[in-house]
């Protein structure tokens, strides 16, 4: 990892403070790309904000003028799945808002969307945690708010939470057992507060009772290595909560978004659940999409445990079946779940795999291996890769086009991607804090060499020029278009069971 511990910024030979000004900045003659169209053009971005995008803008001498002729100008990534300075399992990831972000940057990615862990279930006291924890923040963020336990106050902040603080979505845990796991009675109750507030429900779907049960079994059999983990938490246990969150979700008729999508069984549910017509949006994240578990097998523990994730990785063949799921519209957009710790952290889990901190990083790599895996593949289009990368992250969660576009109006969270230059990763050359990386030695096509975020070019030809305490939180209004119209059809359902009411009292 390049990040320099006693200093604050990133550079080809030094560490040191350096804050680039937001300026007047025009990109010449790449081409534009938003999620339904593309087109050469220019853009022109001033105070932070895309101020016109049209062929052959003329401007001053003062602005920077950026030559993209050759190269895609697109929105800058927003990953809706992170975890930075999360204190999980017995330690804390080793990226903090700063050093992730930083990273994000460097890979093409603008925003990020982290998930808020309440303090002994207090959803304010979470929020106040994590509020201070994002102060050094470099680039913009919001924020997911998990929910723990159940009581009138925790209702009632879920409330304060949509309506005064900028937080549209809550998480499930549906694992974790005896630390965030929840039961099915609390996860309809907070379904039904969901509904109600216009926020969108989330959940980790695995059964954490059967993997309890699992992972006890593992032991007995005296399996107490990293692969214990692949094999107390099997693909079925996945398709059961998600299936089952899916129903509970349709119960309740409110939208429900499965984060981290890791195998064919969870895939199937939520293809079924969107065939049927229910809103359901599935998250596969880039470690699912491109790794398989055989790395849980490596005979060398550090290489092994920096595989462990939650779910696991699955065996060869679930990957590339959610590749497919996401370029036919199944699955909806792509995260990273970035949770990243190093190899002494994993350590903890040296002698019982069920204390390995579960996490793996992406933050900084999805918006390359993303590029390399399915455009460059030829399995999705340039405009569906800024859908899944960007757009339909800022819609889902009620930010559009304010972010995921590249509009006269939008803020100016801007990517150049060369796709005839390209990247390769490393521990020793990423960004971020870990001294491992699940994509270690990973290249491929396709290189973004400029990052605007919020105006200010903050990567360009290798060198990162981040500011802490320049990043922005970003509200997220409740009501997204998932709750467009969502009524009407349960309008229907329910006066068809006032069918049979009306027959009875007619013949009595
Ligand atoms: N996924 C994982 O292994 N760690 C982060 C916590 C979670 O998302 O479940
Ligand atoms: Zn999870
Ligand atoms: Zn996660």
């Amino acid at each position: 990892s390049q990040f320099c511990e006693a200093g604050i910024g990133y550079g080809d030979s030094e560490c040191g403070v350096l804050s680039s000004s937001m300026s007047k900045i025009l990109i010449k003659g790449g081409t534009v790309v938003n999620a339904h169209h593309q087109e050469i053009a220019d853009v022109y971005v001033q105070d932070g904000i895309i101020v016109a995008v049209k062929p052959n803008i003329k401007v001053d001498d003062d602005v920077i003028v950026l030559d993209a002729t050759g190269k895609f100008v697109m929105p800058g990534g927003i990953d809706p799945h992170t975890h930075l300075a999360f204190d999980f399992m017995s330690t804390q990831t080793v990226d903090d808002f700063f050093s992730g972000q930083a990273a994000a940057l460097a890979g093409g990615t603008t925003m990020h969307i982290d998930f808020v862990i309440p303090v002994n279930g207090s959803l304010s006291a979470g929020y106040e945690a994590y509020t201070e924890k994002a102060k050094n923040a470099c680039m913009d963020y919001g924020f997911h708010m998990a929910i723990t336990k159940w009581d009138e106050i925790v209702s009632r902040e879920m409330e304060i939470m949509v309506k005064e603080k900028g937080i549209n979505s809550f998480k499930f845990f549906l694992a974790y057992k005896g630390s965030l796991m929840i039961n099915d009675e609390l996860l309809l109750e907070g379904f039904k507060k969901c509904k109600s507030l216009g926020a969108l429900a989330m959940v980790h779907a695995e059964n954490g009772d059967a993997v309890f049960e699992g992972q006890k079994r593992m032991i007995e059999l005296g399996i107490t290595g990293p692969e214990g983990h692949a094999l107390s938490r099997p693909a079925v246990l996945e398709g059961e909560a998600t299936g089952r969150a899916i129903r509970l979700a349709g119960f309740v008729n409110t939208p429900l978004y499965v984060v981290h999508v890791m195998s064919i069984d969870a895939m199937e549910e939520i293809a079924k659940a969107r065939k049927s017509g229910q809103r359901v949006v599935g998250e596969p994240v880039v470690s699912g999409l491109l790794l398989d578990d055989s790395g849980l097998w490596d005979p060398d523990f550090t290489t092994a445990a920096k595989f462990v994730m939650s779910p696991p990785l699955r065996p060869s063949g679930h990957g590339k079946a959610l590749q497919a799921a996401l370029s036919t519209g199944v699955l909806q957009l792509v995260g990273t779940d970035h949770c990243r710790f190093n190899s002494t952290q994993k350590a903890l889990g040296i002698d019982d795999f069920r204390k390995i901190p579960n996490g793996v990083n992406g933050i900084e790599e999805r918006m390359h291996l993303l590029w390399d895996t399915m455009v460059e593949s030829g399995q999705i289009s340039v405009t569906d890769y800024v859908r899944l990368t960007s757009t339909e992250c800022a819609r889902i969660f009620n930010i559009y086009p304010r972010k995921g576009a590249i509009l006269a109006g939008s803020d100016a969270d801007i990517i150049i991607l060369n796709p005839n230059s390209s990247f390769e990763i490393s521990a020793s050359s990423d960004h971020s804090r870990s001294d491992t990386n699940v994509f270690e030695g990973r290249g491929g096509k396709g290189k973004v060499e400029v990052t605007i975020a919020g105006g200010r070019v903050v990567w360009e030809n290798g060198d990162l020029t981040v500011a802490p305490g320049s990043g922005k939180y970003i509200d997220m209004p409740p009501f997204s278009y998932l709750f467009n119209g969502i009524d009407k059809e349960y309008a229907k359902y329910l006066s068809s069971l006032q069918a049979p009411v009306k027959r009875f009292k007619a013949t009595t």
